[in-house]
């Protein structure tokens, strides 16, 4: 390989560096919100379904929420597909299970790759943070008309300003349970929110992460008018810890979750727990997530009080694919997901 010269190279930095930031207006959270309103029945029913995953997470209501839908969502019609498929099953199956949609928007990375629809929503690379926010609400104001409580993952501390009014139940992944912003961001959030344990499998940031989010918070933010603001919090009563494996080892087996809960009480923090079937408790195998679920709730039916959901990653199609031309319709372009069928024999046996 021909290592350029020193002078090259700082001629490059010296480029690199004038075009290191460059800047896009984006609407404010204010007008994103006027331009696609979420209407009063709407927002009475997203408050609805806020109560209800609080009462499971509580202990007052005795159903499994389950959490579950496509990986990432890059195509709305597919999207819009599975929530109609999934709204007929959620009914048939509401005196034992909460369901609700993942409705994820924003996907986190080990290293880059495509970030989600709200922020590359033509998948160029280029990015359209524009067009992501608009289609994003667009897409979860359907979903939600369809009758479906939703889910997401929280990755940007601003993104819940656009879509947050939309959301019943919050992710804070494994890759940022530990960072400040994100308890901060969930102090103030006016829905429940599971911490994911640490990509290594380690608890601890999570419950760390429910003692902080409990408190109250000030913050630096950005007002929903679009100026920057000082943001005070009240602090987040509803949060609890979600088990999704680590570094290849899983944690969905009695004996890790018993130590979970124990390391919970030890915080002093709420003993709910939801498993993440998917992720390094699947080691990235969708199928896993089927026998992971039956055993589960099988814990669960045996007397597990702590248990109190699943999280499921399923989409139309079986597996996943690289993006590119002739996608497979319904299929992940991310993590590899479970398929309609599987899923609903799976839902249905449970
Ligand atoms: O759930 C999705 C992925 O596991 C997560 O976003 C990391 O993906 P990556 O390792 O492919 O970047
Ligand atoms: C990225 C996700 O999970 P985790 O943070 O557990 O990797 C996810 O649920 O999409």
């Amino acid at each position: 390989m021909n290592m350029p010269l020193k002078s090259e190279t700082l001629n490059a930095n010296a480029s690199h560096a004038c075009q290191q930031r460059q800047e896009a207006t984006l609407p404010t959270a204010a007008e994103l919100r006027q331009q696609f309103p979420a209407g009063e029945v709407l927002t009475r029913a997203i408050a609805g379904y806020r109560d209800q995953i609080r009462g499971v997470l509580h202990g007052q209501d005795p159903r499994i929420l389950i959490v579950m839908g496509p990986c990432s969502l890059h195509d709305e019609h597919a999207a819009l597909e599975y929530g109609t498929r999934l709204k007929a099953l959620a009914d048939d199956v509401s005196d034992q299970f909460l369901i609700v949609m993942r409705a994820y928007l924003e996907k986190p990375r080990t290293t880059v790759g495509w970030k989600g629809l709200l922020y590359d929503p033509e998948r160029t690379g280029q990015g359209d943070l524009k067009q992501g926010l608009e289609r994003s609400r667009k897409l979860l104001l359907e979903l939600s008309e369809l009758g479906l409580p939703l889910a997401t993952e929280a990755l940007s501390p601003f993104m819940m300003d656009y879509l947050g009014d939309l959301v019943s139940w919050t992710a804070i992944g494994a890759r940022t349970t530990e960072s400040q912003i994100h308890r901060e961001m969930v102090s103030g959030l006016p829905m429940p929110t599971g911490f994911k344990n640490g990509t290594d499998g380690g608890v601890a940031v999570a419950t760390h992460a429910m003692q902080s989010a409990s408190y109250p918070h000030h913050h630096l933010g950005i007002s929903h008018a679009g100026a920057p603001v000082m943001i005070t919090t009240a602090g987040n009563p509803d949060t609890h810890l979600v088990l999704r494996g680590g570094r290849g080892v899983t944690n969905y087996d009695a004996v890790s979750i018993a130590k979970a809960v124990k390391e919970l009480q030890k915080a002093g923090v709420s003993t709910a727990v939801m498993v993440d079937c998917s992720h390094d408790n699947a080691c990235k195998q969708a199928e896993r997530q089927l026998a992971i679920a039956r055993e589960v709730v099988a814990q669960k039916r045996a007397g597990n009080t702590h248990i109190k959901g699943l999280m499921l990653e399923s989409f139309l199609a079986p597996g996943r694919q690289d993006d590119g031309d002739n996608l497979i319709y319904g299929c992940s372009i991310t993590d590899p997901c479970l398929a309609w069928d599987q899923t609903e024999a799976l839902i249905r046996s449970l």
